[in-house]
């Protein structure tokens, strides 16, 4: 679904981020990325979904076998790459449930499609939200206005099980999880997973680990994935720290 090859990426002043990047990520499968702070975790999410802070210097990311490395933000999330936000801006006067209802909708047109009947919009609405104990005063409130951190994950995840993207990338590096929001997040996560969708998983959080099960555990430091192992380097890595790959 997702191959990564030699990718090298820098921020708009010259400072080179990414060192040559290899990930190969297949239908079915879900991957953690560790590593220590500054290595450039969330600038490898930020190019994979297109942000334009960063320049492409060399390499490629192919999504499902298409280069989409000079494509748009947006085009990238039509062809089914979502991508959560660490620091979701907040809309006042447009609630929840209108937001995901405009993005779907969008994206549906982006792809030809008609937009999705109420009634089936209603539904799909209903039925993530009760997955993921929303109540229905929450989906009226305006988007992230005075969230707390909890209810800002719980509404990430919906808005991810809402779109239904074939590869979900969340950022959960930085984002202060405490035990609650740990359980949104995996349990979202493990109901969201299937053999036709990838989870890209960001995370300092050995525990979230713990909660799901990633295929592969890759770890980044300055710009490059050094190790590759199962969930056993992440007990590793919460065990030893990361001097010892570093070397
Ligand atoms: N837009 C930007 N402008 C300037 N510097 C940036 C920008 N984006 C990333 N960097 C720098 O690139 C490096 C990698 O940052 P990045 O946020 O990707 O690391 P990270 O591995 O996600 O770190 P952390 O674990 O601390 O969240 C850091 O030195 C950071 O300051």
């Amino acid at each position: 679904m997702l191959n990564i090859n030699n990718l090298h990426a820098k921020i708009e002043d010259g400072v080179e981020i990414l060192k040559g990047i290899n990930l190969q990520i297949n239908p079915g499968e879900v991957h953690a990325i560790m590593g220590p702070n500054g290595a450039g975790k969330s600038t490898l999410s930020s190019v994979i979904a297109g942000k334009e802070d960063y320049e492409v210097t060399e390499g490629e990311i192919l999504f499902e076998g298409e280069n989409i490395s000079e494509d748009a933000p947006e085009e990238r999330a039509h062809k089914g790459i979502f991508l959560s936000f660490q620091y979701p801006v907040e809309i006042p006067g447009v609630s929840v449930t209108n937001f995901i209802k405009a993005a779907l909708n969008e994206t549906r047109k982006a792809n030809g499609l008609e937009e999705m009947p109420a009634k089936e919009m209603l539904a799909l609405i209903r039925e993530n939200s009760e997955k993921l104990g929303i109540k229905r005063d929450f989906l009226s409130r305006s988007l992230n206005e005075g969230f707390s951190g909890g209810e800002k994950k719980r509404n990430e995840i919906f808005q991810m099980m809402m779109l239904n993207p074939k590869l979900a990338i969340l950022d959960e590096t930085d984002s202060g999880l405490d035990i609650d929001a740990l359980r949104i997040v995996a349990d979202g996560v493990n109901s969201f997973r299937n053999e036709g969708n990838a989870v890209l998983l960001i995370t300092h959080y050995q525990r979230l680990l713990d909660y799901i099960q990633p295929d592969f555990v890759h770890v980044l430091a300055d710009g490059k994935i050094i190790k590759t192992g199962d969930k056993n380097l992440a007990l590793e890595l919460e065990e030893k720290g990361y001097d010892w790959l570093l070397n």
